[in-house]
């Protein structure tokens, strides 16, 4: 039996599965946590990934594998391969206001015909100016920028500091794939190529950047110090790398999205996208128009607020999650009128970095535990249809939504997710879509061809659609909003 691993280093853990090329099953799986925080040393990935790997019981009898990961963050790497400070992920908001001064500089349109996406505090270009602005020191050392899933690639290739590293620091040896790199702001979708005037702008200098392979490419192989690290029985046998991705072109891919398909994926970020032909271009900055890991288009909208919503409140109540959930599904649709604007960290969509989130419409008679934990639930997923909304204004047709990621799990989540999208919801077999994408271009990296494995359906919650859930929260939504325009 030939066997893939499918890689996801995501915000929270590092996931692991590996399959059956031939059939797609699953063989085994591993994982391990990252480190909290919105800036992270790499090096806990790497150690994360090796961990991971071990306790998916090792490479042994793999042949081929890919790395999926989440988008945005920024590797900056000197001439010597070493990561010049800890990377500044995806949910940091302290480039806010280097993301306002670039679309100022620039033009939101302009930007968005460049490169499909209007920065905001997440993509890598905002914390590239941020770093010239805040560390110039450390931004005048950086040769090559990377993305959290080239640079694991790259180490898995020996890549790396020479000390530690049996290749050293080749920067030439960097690549990525379509997804990451329309991630970035400074790369275009519609062209293929990077814009360095756009990369020049945001770090003050021009530098290295990661290849950008398509679906079905190469990137190269697991050296073999690290394949023998890692429990490859003949380490001299290679092990092929697929070209990796952005996480939720991963899920796209790990699900076999198609036309009429929308994933909403409710992991650390919560995301709305679709795979389409056409690439996407939004001036308001809303929809992000990414590239997809199949050679296509994957209009995007992201929250920093979705199931570490669920945590917090889940908290406060000093509940479990499950409880959670019980607690939410003994209070009526609407929440008796109370309303959790969840903007815990910030927010992206809309793009209001310093808000906050606040209750709304508490009253002595509604201030129950049920009608606050369903108020989380239900604030957290008005958040995700809203993004539904500018997703479909990008010309992107729902036919269903595929509800994904950690927080998909609850069934409360799930029965609520159907009272407020108006399309049918459907919950995928329990499991890990990104890692499942990763190892699906795995095999399509190891013999040229796409797999068609099965994905199944666990459930269909009934759609029971109450409108008044999305009108109170966009009541609240819009005081919560002027406060911190
Ligand atoms: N049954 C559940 N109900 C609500 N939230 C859950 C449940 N199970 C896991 N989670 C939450 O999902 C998140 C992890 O989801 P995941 O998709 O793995 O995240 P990541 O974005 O890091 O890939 C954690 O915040 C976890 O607490
Ligand atoms: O910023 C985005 C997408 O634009 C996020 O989706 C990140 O890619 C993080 O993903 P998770 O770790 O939450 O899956």
């Amino acid at each position: 039996m030939t066997l893939v691993a499918g890689i996801d280093s995501s915000t929270q853990s590092c996931k692991v599965v590996i399959r059956d090329a031939a059939s797609g099953a699953l063989v085994r799986s591993g994982r391990a946590a990252h480190p909290d925080g919105t800036e992270v040393d790499p090096g806990a990935w790497w150690v994360a990934l090796g961990e991971a790997i071990a306790d998916a019981g090792g490479l042994a009898d793999v042949s081929a594998l890919s790395v999926a990961g989440q988008q945005h963050g920024m590797v900056a790497l000197d001439a010597a391969g070493r990561v010049i400070r800890p990377a500044l992920l995806w949910n940091d908001t302290r480039s806010a206001a280097a993301a306002d001064d670039l679309v100022a500089e620039v033009g939101a349109e302009e930007y968005a015909r460049r490169s499909g996406v209007v920065p905001v505090a997440s993509f890598t270009a905002s914390k590239l100016r941020w770093l010239r602005d805040a560390e110039p020191a450390n931004a005048a050392t950086v040769a090559a920028v990377a993305l959290p899933h080239d640079w694991l690639v790259w180490r898995l290739r020996g890549c790396g500091p020479a000390e530690s590293s049996p290749r050293g620091p080749a920067l030439e040896l960097l690549c990525t794939d379509r997804s990451d790199a329309s991630g970035t702001a400074y790369w275009s979708p519609t062209t293929g190529e990077y814009d360095r005037e756009l990369l020049r702008l945001a770090l003050g200098h021009d530098a290295v950047l990661p290849r950008v392979l398509g679906p079905a490419e190469h990137a190269g192989t697991v050296h073999p110090v690290i394949a023998e690290r890692f429990g490859a029985a003949d380490p001299a046998a290679d092990i092929v790398l697929g070209a990796g991705a952005g996480d939720n072109a991963g899920a796209a891919l790990g699900l076999d999205a198609v036309a009429g398909d929308v994933v909403v994926s409710i992991g650390t970020s919560g995301t709305v996208f679709a795979v389409t032909d056409a690439a996407a271009s939004d001036a308001s900055g809303t929809v992000a128009g990414f590239a997809d890991a199949s050679g296509r288009f994957l209009p995007l909208i992201a929250t920093l607020n979705a199931a570490r919503v669920l945590d917090a409140v889940a908290g406060l109540l000093g509940v479990d999650h499950a409880e959670l959930g019980e607690l939410a599904l003994q209070a009526e649709a609407g929440s008796g009128g109370a309303v959790l604007v969840p903007w815990f960290e910030g927010e992206r969509t809309p793009n209001l970095p310093r808000a906050t989130a606040g209750f709304d419409g508490l009253t002595l008679a509604n201030s129950t535990r049920p009608n606050l934990a369903r108020a989380a639930i239900e604030g957290m997923l008005c958040g995700l249809a809203d993004g539904l909304d500018a997703v479909r204004a990008q010309g992107v047709s729902a036919e269903r939504i595929i509800l994904i990621g950690g927080a998909a799990q609850n069934p409360a989540v799930q029965r609520i997710a159907a009272q407020i999208f108006d399309a049918p919801v459907v919950v995928p077999t329990p499991g890990e879509y990104v890692a499942d994408g990763a190892a699906r271009q795995a095999r399509w990296a190891l013999d040229g061809e796409r797999p068609n494995w099965a994905v199944t359906v666990a459930a269909r919650p009934t759609p029971e659609h109450h409108p008044v859930i999305r009108e109170q929260y966009a009541a609240a939504r819009a005081a919560r909003a002027a406060r911190f325009a």
